[in-house]
Order: structure tokens, then sequence, then C-alpha cells
């Protein structure tokens, strides 16, 4: 494919994404290039562009115009790649050090050029061999923190806000939560997917109407409440780490949504990495709940006291009432996240990866019973800590 200046989307293939990478001056004429399709997600090509003789590379993400894991027969919009783009220079700004570097992005190629972070490891495949990542919940909870403070109205003024939630506008996106997150597995729908042996959970989750006005309520905060830029889809995929470092990826899906919707997907993502393990290998991921938790809360109320440029931030009451209902949220996202995981149309390894089938099954139920439990309970809950107790009590 011959790449002009006013590119015409077509997808890349290994061979053209060296052209274009060398087209945009990433490399010098000459150097010599391989590249790897590496994309293991849902949705998009992933490029990895190595240089042989200095082993540095570069990674060219490319959104395909339907979603990869389905086909061409569920198109989605390309648009996703301007928004991926925009929200890691928009999170850059305020967390350089939390995001990787984008070099360039081309909106009719659908393409973005960023930083190779093949060095860390993706959390979840980390998580699953046993890893603990000791700083992952600090640099996560100040990543939330940071970013949703301040792209909110506490953090920026009025008029920029709504400018910068218009250009976060991301209606096929967001409907791809609204459905798989919010509605479909807790109906009898065909885009469900799960063993047969956990039919009877299932159905009677369908048919728990105080369990389906909870999560009413909770889907109708992620459709109406615009709070902050969120990333809108932070599973421990889209977060790479080690020991020492953090780096989110994978903003495709970001938009203005309610504060706790982020934390609520983290929280859930590390609690299903803890219903994979024995029960004496789970305390770490309990420690980075509990963790992020106080790490956010920290960060978010000292952003208040010192940077707030709305004017009843002083008034007492007002940060606790904020903090309080991300939290009650978060917790009441959380549930959901864990369901659509477990029973949804898209699964975790943690969980699947479980090789014993009674084992994995009964990892199953007890996310189910988790996950509802949060949804069900999220008002009553006032310290961090009660998730623990919660994840003991529904394990039978
Ligand atoms: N900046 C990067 N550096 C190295 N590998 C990356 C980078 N971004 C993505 N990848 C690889 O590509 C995979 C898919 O990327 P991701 O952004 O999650 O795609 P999708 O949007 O399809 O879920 C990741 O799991 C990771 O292995
Ligand atoms: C058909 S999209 C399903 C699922 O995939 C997205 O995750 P990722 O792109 O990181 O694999 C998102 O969580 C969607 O809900």
């Amino acid at each position: 494919m011959a790449i002009s200046k006013q590119s015409v989307y077509e997808p890349l293939t290994e061979s053209t994404a060296i052209s274009l990478a060398l087209r945009l001056g990433l490399f010098p004429e000459g150097t010599p290039l391989t590249c790897r399709e590496i994309g293991d997600g849902n949705l998009n090509l992933v490029f990895h562009i190595v240089d042989q003789n200095t082993n540095k590379g570069i990674i060219i993400k490319q959104a395909l115009p339907y979603a990869k894991v389905v086909g061409e027969s569920w198109p989605l919009t390309l648009k996703r790649a301007v928004i991926e783009s925009n929200a890691l220079r928009t999170f850059a700004s305020y967390v350089p050090e939390y995001v990787p570097k984008v070099y360039y992005s081309d909106e009719s190629l659908a393409v973005t050029v960023m930083e190779d972070l093949s060095h860390l490891q993706i959390a979840r495949k980390g998580l699953i061999e046993g890893k603990t990542y000791p700083l992952l919940s600090q640099h996560i909870g100040e990543f939330l923190a940071k970013t949703l403070f301040y792209t909110s109205d506490f953090g920026l003024n009025q008029q920029q806000k709504k400018q910068l939630a218009q250009s976060f506008v991301n209606p096929e996106l967001c409907k791809i939560t609204e459905d798989l997150v919010f509605t479909d597995p807790f109906f009898d729908h065909d885009t469900n997917n799960f063993e047969e042996e956990l039919r009877d959970d299932v159905e009677a989750l369908w048919n728990d109407s105080a369990l389906k006005l909870e999560t009413a309520k909770l889907k109708r905060k992620f459709l109406t409440e615009g709070d902050a830029l969120l990333h809108g889809d932070l599973h421990t995929g889209s977060i790479f780490a080690s020991d020492e470092e953090t780096k989110v990826i994978d903003p495709e899906f970001a938009f203005y949504g309610p504060i706790g919707f982020d934390l609520g997907q983290f929280f859930a993502n590390l609690l299903l990495n803890a219903l994979s393990r024995n029960e004496e290998e789970r305390e770490p991921l309990f420690v980075h709940v509990e963790k992020t938790w106080k790490v956010f809360r920290e960060t978010f109320s000292e952003l208040w006291e010192n940077h707030n440029v709305e004017t009843y931030a002083k008034v007492p009451g007002f940060l606790q009432e904020v903090l309080d209902k991300a939290f009650t949220d978060a917790i009441g996202f959380a549930g959901c996240e864990i369901i659509r995981r477990t029973i949804g149309l898209a699964h975790v390894a943690d969980l699947d990866g479980i090789e014993e089938k009674e084992k994995r099954l009964n990892a199953k139920r007890h996310a189910l019973r988790l996950g509802k439990t949060l949804i069900l309970k999220r008002e009553s809950i006032s310290e961090i800590q009660e998730i623990r107790e919660l994840f003991a009590q529904t394990a039978e």
C-alpha cells in the first residue's frame, strides 16, 4: 500500500506497517526492521516493529472497521483510534509517567503510533503467573485520582471541561459497555457465554428482580453522569507492569462518565484474579484493592484542597460527599464487571484458564455470588476492607 499524505483507510499488513514507520521517519531508511502483528485484544490490530541493530521498537495500533473478536458482522467506528490517541495525550498532560508516549496518530488510517512497552508485562498475565506487582495500586490510585480530578469540574473551568467532554463523545464504544457490562448478562441474551453446568445459577440471576433493579440504577449512572474523563475499560489487560513501573494502555472506550467506573473495573479485575487463586495466595490482591482506594482518596483529597476551581470546594462535607458517592458506585460497577466477565461475551483468562473443571465452575459460582453481593450491598459498605469479608462470606 502506498501511504500518501492524505491517507485512505486500508488495514495495514506487517509489510505496510514497516513502510508507514519509514515514511514517518521513525527509523532511518535502510534500517533492518522486523514487524509482527501481536494484537491479542478483542478489537484492533497491533504491530510491533523492531530495529534489528538496536533492538529498539515502536508500536503501531490500528482500528479495524469492525470488532476483531466477532468479525465483519459487527461494524465498529474507526473514530475509536482518535479517541484512544487523544485520551493518551490528555492523560499524559497529567500523568506522563503512567501512559505510553504517542509519537504520531492519523485519523484517516485510524492508527496510533506509540512507545514500545515490551519490557513490561500485561498485568493480567503476570497476576495469573502469581506475580504481585508491589507498586500497581500506588500507581493506579494516583493515575485515577489525577486524571479524574483534573478533567472534572473541580480541576478544569466549566468551559474547558465541556469542550473536552464534547471531544470525547464516544457513543458506539459506550454502547458496547452498556450492552455487555450492564445489560446482556442479566437477561437471556445470545451474546452470553457460559458453561451449561452454570445454567441454574445464571437463570437465578436472570430471575432476580432486586438485582436487576440495582443494576438498572448503575447502568443509568453510566448512561447519564458526566463527571470526568474515564479510561472506560480499565481491566488488568489494559495495564502493563513490572515491579517498578506501571503504564495504562488502550483507552479507546474513553468518555465523560461517573468517577467510580474506572475504580470499579480495576477492583473487579483484581478480585477476578483473587477468585482464580487458592485462599492462601489471595492477600496481595485484597491489599491492592484496599491500597488503590486509599491512594485514590488521599491524592484526590490533596488535589481538592489545593487545586480546586469550584467555588463550593471548601464547604464542609462536599469532598466527603463526592468521595462517598465514587466509593459506593465503584463497588456496584465492580459487581457488574465481575458478573459480565464470568457469563457474558468477553471472559477473562484468570477464570477460564483454571484447568480443573470443578475448580473452575466453583470459582465462577463464587464470582456470581460476589458480583451480586457487591451490587446489592454497595450502599451499606462503608470501608474498603469489607470487600475481603464479603469475598469470604460468598465463598460457599
Ligand atoms: N505500547 C505497547 N507496547 C507493547 N505492546 C503493546 C502495546 N500496546 C499494545 N500492546 C500489545 O498488544 C495487545 C493488544 O493491545 P490492546 O491495546 O489491548 O488492544 P485491543 O484494543 O484490541 O484490546 C496487548 O495485550 C499487548 O500485548
Ligand atoms: C466486543 S468488545 C468486548 C470487550 O472487549 C474490550 O476489551 P479489550 O479491547 O481490552 O479486549 C472491552 O472490555 C469490551 O467490553
